[in-house]
């Protein structure tokens, strides 16, 4: 008899005692059932890492209706596969619990779409020049430790900073204090203090608005060219852009890396604390008229109903519109449906 496999793979992606403990049921229900990590959202399928390296799964039916109205396996979920019998591949059926997960606002604020899940470290890279803001800076640290994840400040392109000190010493400012670092991507500087970073089953996103290096900064800590950087752009031989995005990569030392367009987006925000402060908005919200209702100025919107009634308070509301980046009035006249 061969011995059971080792598990070395999945502790190297990330597998936990507590992920181990809440697939044990799924692992012990058949001997088809695995588990696997999601490096990569396709449109209509899912490239997961399995024992045997990255393969491509389907979503189950079955999955589609149990997470109806939630979201959907994203980029670093692990999930339930089931390995279907004559090579007809692999079935993601369920998605274990998440330790962090990023989210944004979708629809105008009404809504949120998690877009990665389970990442340990987020760098937020900034440059020294116009794209430095402090305030900004220290909503992503928030937004960051909201999701669950630690804040690491990278401060890209220090060759061309004629006083790179002065940044450093503006970025000690920052309420939480997280580790600052300041490298050069493109001349390698400082590189290796960012690869202290990357141990076996530590996932690191990065953040950062367009330019800073982020393409760049992932390349060569891979050591290779994976991300399109702003100076090349590639194509495939159908003369389409290809895509490297939502994926996840593993680097050569250890620990794995996400470059997910969507968590590149700047509106990175706390789903986990929103959801709980707005738990009894999103109560009533059910109630609303319309479902779609930004509670600004819909006839029959439940919340402000409830506001001047003085079963929700006004705060509240105010924070929500903020979080969802709504203003007073809505965007779009609200349709009926
Ligand atoms: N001087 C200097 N230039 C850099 C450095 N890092 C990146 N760049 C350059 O900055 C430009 C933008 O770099 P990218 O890596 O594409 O930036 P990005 O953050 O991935 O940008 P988006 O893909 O638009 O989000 C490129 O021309 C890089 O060569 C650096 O450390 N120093
Ligand atoms: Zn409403």
């Amino acid at each position: 008899m061969t011995p059971p496999a080792p598990l070395d793979w999945r502790r190297e992606l990330g597998w936990t005692d507590a992920l181990a403990e809440a697939a044990q049921p799924w692992l012990g229900g058949a001997p088809t059932h695995e588990v696997g990590r999601v490096s990569n959202v396709g449109r209509a399928s899912y490239q997961v890492w399995t024992a045997s390296g990255p393969e491509e799964a389907r979503v189950a039916g079955t999955l589609h209706q149990a997470v109806l109205g939630r979201s959907m396996p994203v980029i670093g979920d692990w999930v339930e596969l089931e390995r279907l019998a004559d090579a007809q591949g692999l079935r993601i059926q369920g998605v274990l619990p998440r330790r962090t997960t990023f989210a944004r606002a979708v629809q105008g604020g009404v809504a949120e779409q998690i877009i990665a899940a389970n990442v340990d470290l987020v760098f937020i890279v900034t440059t020294p020049d116009l794209d430095f803001d402090l305030p900004r800076l220290g909503r992503y640290v928030a937004a960051v430790q909201g999701s669950g994840a630690e804040p690491v400040v990278l401060l890209n392109k220090v060759d061309l900073a004629a006083d790179p000190g002065w940044y450093l010493q503006q970025l000690q400012q920052l309420n939480t204090a997280p580790p600052v670092h300041a490298v050069s991507a493109a001349q390698s500087g400082g590189l290796d203090e960012v690869r202290a970073y990357f141990r076996p089953g530590v996932t690191v996103a990065l953040i950062g608005s367009s330019g800073v290096g982020k393409s760049t900064l992932t390349n060569r800590l891979l050591g290779q060219e994976v991300a399109t950087t702003g100076s090349v752009r590639q194509t495939d031989q159908q003369g389409r852009h290809t895509t490297t995005g939502r994926t996840l990569y593993r680097l050569p030392g250890g620990g794995l890396l996400i470059d997910n367009p969507g968590l590149r987006d700047i509106a990175v925000w706390d789903a986990g604390a929103s959801s709980a402060r707005f738990e009894a908005l999103e109560e009533l919200a059910t109630q609303c008229r319309f479902s779609k209702c930004t509670h600004t100025t819909e006839p029959g919107c439940a919340v402000r109903r409830a506001v001047e009634r003085g079963q929700l308070s006004a705060e509240v509301l105010t924070a929500y519109h903020e979080v969802h980046g709504v203003t007073s009035r809505p965007a779009r006249r609200p349709r009926k449906r």
